[in-house]
């Protein structure tokens, strides 16, 4: 549905050329959600609104359904803007207007009829649980609930793709979770793709289906949720899962034990939790596995167990016992004792 193709934008200012988005090629297929992670500077907002020409790229293409709309005349821009709605950190409501104006907005501009107008925005103030705020303005409302606003506004026209700017960013963690339940029932209900970019792997953790991790404008890696979060490649996307996921060992477990011990972390995914993969491995190798530390989290619906065990053997059994888990689980990792 979405086709980034060799994207760049390129912002120039007195004395210097910021490569904001770095030559981007990138699929988002229909009906996924989509998240795109990176610390600040990284070109997140840059490549968002790239998809729906806010920002105009330098060069390279934007496909939406197979158009090109980089090539687009402005009236078919705007044509196209209506099927793409997006909301923002800060929310960016009309401060004069009701929570019924904002959300009726985008529709008067749409040019439909009053009796449409307020059909649609009754159904979209009862989506998003505000039907008892309709004529209250926005300064009278919680974030979240502003956030619920701008929601059911970019869904006024009816879009196929909502574009989020770090929606939840500026709210507190129950506010957080409930935001991004309606965007989960959003995208199951209506079937609208959701591209969103974020800095929070806890965002990732409970809505993305797919990810891609950026930095200094190009995407370094991208893979499933799950995929992301059990085995990242980069150090850059370690980084973001371990702040979720975060193994915290006291010191004297990571110092050096000698040449027969090692740290390993393992990570089973689903039904392998189930299986006595572990078990296995003690019967068919001559090691010995102490645990050091086990959780469990859960990636949407899929559990994803992680545990650090300390291995003790013979080098050539420790690598044949590390190769079966690796072979049997969703990935293993060496730990390296610090000295
Ligand atoms: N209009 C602009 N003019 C000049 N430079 C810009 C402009 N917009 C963004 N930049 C620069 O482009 C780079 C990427 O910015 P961008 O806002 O896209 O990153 P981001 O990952 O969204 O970060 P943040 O989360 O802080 O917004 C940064 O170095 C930023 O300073």
């Amino acid at each position: 549905m979405v086709e980034l193709i060799e994207l760049s934008k390129t912002y120039q200012s007195k004395n210097k050329t910021v490569h904001a988005v770095d030559n981007i090629s990138l699929k988002i297929e229909n009906g996924e959600i989509f998240g795109i992670v990176g610390y600040s500077g990284a070109g997140k907002s840059s490549l968002l609104r790239c998809i729906n020409m806010l920002e105009k790229p330098t060069s390279g293409q934007v496909l939406i359904d197979g158009t090109d709309i980089t090539k687009l005349s402005l009236p078919d821009l705007r044509r196209l803007r209506q099927s793409i709605g997006m909301i923002f950190q800060h929310f960016n409501l009309i401060a004069n207007r009701t929570v019924a104006g904002n959300i009726a907005y985008p529709m008067e501009v749409a040019g439909k009829s009053k009796a449409e107008i307020a059909n649609r925005t009754a159904e979209l103030l009862e989506l998003v649980e505000l039907s008892d705020k309709a004529n209250v303005y926005p300064a009278q409302l919680s974030g979240g609930q502003k956030q619920r606003v701008g929601i059911a506004r970019a869904l006024a026209n009816d879009p196929k793709l909502l574009l989020c700017d770090e929606a939840t960013s500026a709210l507190d963690p129950k506010t957080t979770r409930s935001i991004l339940n309606l965007l989960k029932r959003i995208n199951q209900q209506l079937g609208i793709s959701i591209v969103l970019i974020t800095h929070e792997m806890e965002v990732v953790k409970e809505i993305c289906h797919r990810v891609a991790i950026m930095s200094e404008g190009k995407i370094v890696e991208t893979g499933t949720a799950f995929q992301i979060f059990a085995n990242p490649q980069e150090e850059i996307t370690k980084g973001f899962v371990n702040s979720v996921l975060d193994i915290q060992l006291p010191a004297h477990l990571l110092t050096d034990k000698g040449d027969n011990k090692q740290l390993i972390k393992v990570v089973f995914k689903g039904k392998e939790a189930e299986e006595p993969i572990i078990d296995s491995m003690l019967r068919n190798f001559s090691v010995k596995a102490n645990f050091l530390h086990a959780r469990i989290d859960y990636i949407q619906d899929t559990p994803m167990g992680v545990f650090v065990l300390e291995l003790a053997g013979d080098l050539a059994e420790r690598e044949r016992a590390i190769a079966f888990l690796d072979r049997e689980t969703a990935g293993t990792e060496v730990i390296p004792y610090v000295s």
